[in-house]
Parts: C-alpha cells; sequence; structure tokens
C-alpha cells in the first residue's frame, strides 16, 4: 500500500527527457531479431513489457545485448529463428502477444504462449480470425480467443482484410504474417490507428506500400539491419504534461518525445481545451517525427472527444478523464468501447478511482461523462494492477485536498519505469 501525500501549493516546473516509446521498443526487437545483421536500438524502453519481447527473441536463440538503454540485436534472418523449447511468456503485454502471434504463425515450428492473469483475459480472436485465413493452425483457450494459446506453425498465404477493429495490433499481426505469406498481404483500415509497424517495416527495407488507410506487403524484400532511435513516449509524456496543465503556474519542457501524427490526440485535446504548448526542434528520425513540447499551464474549458480521434488518444483517455475532472464544464468521451479490453476493463477503472477521489463522473457504453471543475478530495483506490490507472492516480494526488491511498504502484514499470523519480524531479514547492 502507498500513501501519496498531499500538497498545500505546489507546481510543476522544469525540462526532461521521457524513456524511449513502447510501442516502437517493441517493434524494433521483433523487426531486429527477423532481419539479417546487427541491428543497433538507440533509447530502448527498459520497461516490463518490452523486455517480455526480448526475451521471447532470446528463448528462439537471437543474441540481444543490453547495454543500459541500447539494445544490439544479432538477427539470422526470418528463417534463423529456432523452436524455443518452453512455453513463450508475455507477462502483461498485449502488444508482445498479438504482434508475435502474426509473426510467428507461419514458422516452421510449434510456440506455446500465455501471460499474466489481465492478458489471460484480453481477446485474441481479432488476430486468430486473419490469421487462420491466412492458413495459420493453433488452439487455444476458449475457441482461441484467450491465452494459452499454441500455434503450429505452417506457409501462410497473403489475404485482403478489413480491419473491423481500430487496432494497431491487430493490423501488425496481419502485416508481420504478410511478410512471410505467399502473395501479397492488404489490410485495409477504417480510422487510420499508430503507423510504427509501417515505418518501420520500411526503414528494414520491407516491400510495404502505403496508400491512405490501405497497406501492401509481400515477402519479396527480406529485412536488412539497421540503426535506430526510439523517440520519447508520448503516452508516458502525457501523464507529465497533464500535471502541468492542471496545476496553476507549471511551465514545462519535454525533450525528444514522439510527435507522430497517429499518436498525439492528447496534444490536439490539450489545445483545444486551452493549454498553452509550443513545439520547438522537430525533426524526423527512421521515419518517426520527435521534437520538444513546452506547456504552460491556463485554464480548461470541456471538449467532446469521439470518433477518429480515439486510435490517436486510446491509451491517453484514463489521464483525458483526470484532465476533464479540472475543465469547465461537461467532457464527453464517447466511442472508446476498446478501453473495457485493455489491461483492465479502463472505463469502469477510471470511473470508480476518479469518482473515489471526489469527481463527478459517469460510466456509459462506450466511454464516460466528466463534469468540471471539480475539487477532488483524496480517498483510498485501487490501481486496478494497471500501469496507466495508476499514474493518474498519482498526478491526481497532486491536487487533491488530502492523501490518496492506493494498493499498489508496481504496474507503473510496465511503461514507465523511472515516472516517480521524474515527476519529483519536476514538482516545486511554492
Ligand atoms: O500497437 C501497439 O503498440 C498498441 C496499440 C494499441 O492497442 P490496440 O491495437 O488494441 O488498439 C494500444 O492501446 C497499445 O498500448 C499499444
Ligand atoms: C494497452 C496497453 O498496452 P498493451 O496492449 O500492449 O498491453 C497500454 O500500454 O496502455
Amino acid at each position: 500500500m502507498e500513501i501519496l501525500k498531499s500538497y498545500e501549493s505546489v507546481r510543476i516546473y522544469g525540462e526532461i527527457e521521457v524513456p524511449g516509446d513502447k510501442s516502437i521498443s517493441h517493434r524494433s526487437v521483433m523487426l531486429g531479431a527477423i532481419a539479417e545483421g546487427i541491428t543497433k536500438v538507440d533509447n530502448f524502453l527498459d520497461g516490463e513489457d518490452c523486455i517480455r519481447t526480448v526475451e521471447a527473441f532470446r528463448a528462439m536463440g537471437v543474441a540481444i545485448e543490453n547495454q543500459g538503454n541500447t539494445l544490439l540485436i544479432d538477427g539470422k534472418g526470418i528463417e534463423g529463428l529456432l523452436e524455443p523449447v518452453k512455453p513463450i511468456y508475455f507477462g502483461n503485454s498485449g502488444t508482445s502477444a498479438r504482434l508475435m502471434l502474426g509473426l510467428l504463425a507461419g514458422l516452421p515450428f510449434s510456440t506455446f504462449m500465455y501471460g499474466d492473469e489481465s492478458l489471460t483475459y484480453r481477446p485474441m480472436s481479432r488476430v486468430m480470425k486473419p490469421l487462420s485465413e491466412m492458413g495459420a493452425t493453433f488452439i487455444g483457450r476458449s475457441g482461441g480467443d484467450y491465452l494459452p494459446i499454441a500455434l503450429e506453425g505452417t506457409s501462410l498465404t497473403g489475404i485482403t482484410y478489413p480491419l473491423p477493429v481500430k487496432s494497431a495490433q491487430v493490423k501488425s499481426a496481419i502485416l508481420l504474417a504478410g511478410l512471410h505469406a505467399k502473395g501479397k498481404t492488404t489490410v485495409i483500415e477504417k480510422s487510420k490507428t499508430r503507423d510504427h509497424t509501417e515505418k518501420m517495416l520500411q526503414a528494414f527495407g520491407a516491400n510495404i506500400r502505403v496508400d491512405g488507410n490501405t497497406i501492401e506487403i509481400d515477402s519479396s524484400h527480406p529485412l536488412k539491419a539497421t540503426n535506430l532511435f526510439i523517440p520519447g513516449d508520448i503516452s508516458s509524456a502525457a501523464f507529465l504534461l497533464t500535471a502541468a496543465a492542471i496545476i496553476p503556474d507549471s511551465t514545462l519542457t519535454i525533450k525528444n518525445v514522439g510527435l507522430n501524427q497517429t499518436r498525439t490526440g492528447i496534444l490536439n485535446i490539450l489545445e483545444k481545451m486551452g493549454a498553452s504548448l509550443e513545439f520547438t526542434n522537430e525533426q524526423s528520425i527512421g521515419g518517426e517525427p520527435i521534437g520538444d513540447i513546452t506547456i504552460h499551464y491556463r485554464p480548461l474549458r470541456a471538449i467532446t472527444i469521439e470518433g477518429d480521434m480515439i486510435p490517436s488518444l486510446i491509451d491517453e483517455i484514463p489521464i483525458i478523464a483526470l484532465l476533464a475532472t479540472q475543465a469547465k464544464g461537461t467532457t464527453i468521451i464517447r466511442d472508446a468501447e476498446e478501453l473495457r479490453v485493455k489491461e483492465t476493463d479502463r472505463i469502469h477503472a477510471v470511473v470508480d478511482v476518479l469518482s473515489s477521489l471526489g469527481a463527478t463522473i459517469e460510466e456509459t457504453n462506450d466511454g464516460m461523462i466528466i463534469k468540471g471543475k471539480a475539487k477532488l478530495h483524496g480517498g483510498t483506490v485501487s490501481s486496478y494492477n494497471d500501469h496507466r490507472i495508476a499514474m493518474m492516480a498519482v498526478v491526481a494526488s497532486l491536487i487533491t485536498e488530502n492523501a490518496v491511498t492506493i494498493d499498489d504502484l508496481s504496474s507503473i514499470a510496465i511503461s514507465y519505469p523511472s515516472f516517480m523519480k521524474d515527476l519529483s524531479k519536476l514538482l516545486i514547492n511554492n
């Protein structure tokens, strides 16, 4: 149990870098491991989820050296992967499990996979359905919807697949399967989801074409090793930006953070709500936009968040809900039913935690309705063992009248191991 003390008068001030992007870090290991040659990855996120991906490839015979936040991956090509002798454990990581189901389904060996309590109940049929259409053979709990799943490698054939869910994990799983399937694989998205897989496949030399929301790939160009720099994770930056946006007199600069437009929904929301943002040092590294963001506190107003905006801020909704408690008016979040199948049911968890702290917030089927501006009194909450809920509660504790008591903060190590230290560096007592 942790007690997060309340503050009399505090603000956020300073300059910081957040750790590397989780989505891009996972992909760097996956593509580096199946490319030919040594791939060097700088600013790799040493969080628990990404470590699961590293360990999975080590179990398939790939040498991966970890020097601080730099990885050296000795890729021997996709044919170089060896059958793992033990079941692969994906812990809490949906990205590892879903992308690797796609990557491994067409390899000539069997793989057994499982996860922790949370991952064991996250839907996998969204990935297994298209992979079966490509020819994948597998068996899994609940007809293959849940882990544990055993894949019996077979040769795959390309398909054309309109994505029924707005999910980058499903899109990526199909593209990774398409990398070694016969013929062409085409994925068509309804709304654009994060496109790190496409960008990184291009950097590794794959034969991939992107035309609007249609992506095509085939196996004609084997991947060649490359060097990568992982931008700071905008999803981690979101917690610090929100702290600055809700505490008067705050000014914060976050350097070298990823600014890929498929991920920056949180920045559009902050601006629409009235926060002041400045962007400097913008550049592109390995196809990924990156730059520095400075935020100044300004009074906030409520907005509606819905439709195509949702995929670009899906992981930020817990912290956006806290932001909305401090905005004048009624904020409505809808079309976000995907939150129900994350590490926990994040609609329920957010509403429970924020209402326990004193917010006026109501759960809907596909989102929530938040009335601001609310005075949060503090109280006792659960992190639901979900890193994004835990970090949201920590940021909330900066503005509560009394202390916040939370069961456990260890889940924060999934995506932002240095969060508590980074936040305390930026806290200034007035
Ligand atoms: O592809 C990725 O790296 C991710 C995609 C998103 O999931 P969905 O694809 O299920 O929306 C996101 O919530 C997750 O944190 C990471
Ligand atoms: C949903 C998340 O990750 P994953 O799906 O990889 O578990 C997240 O990091 O918020």
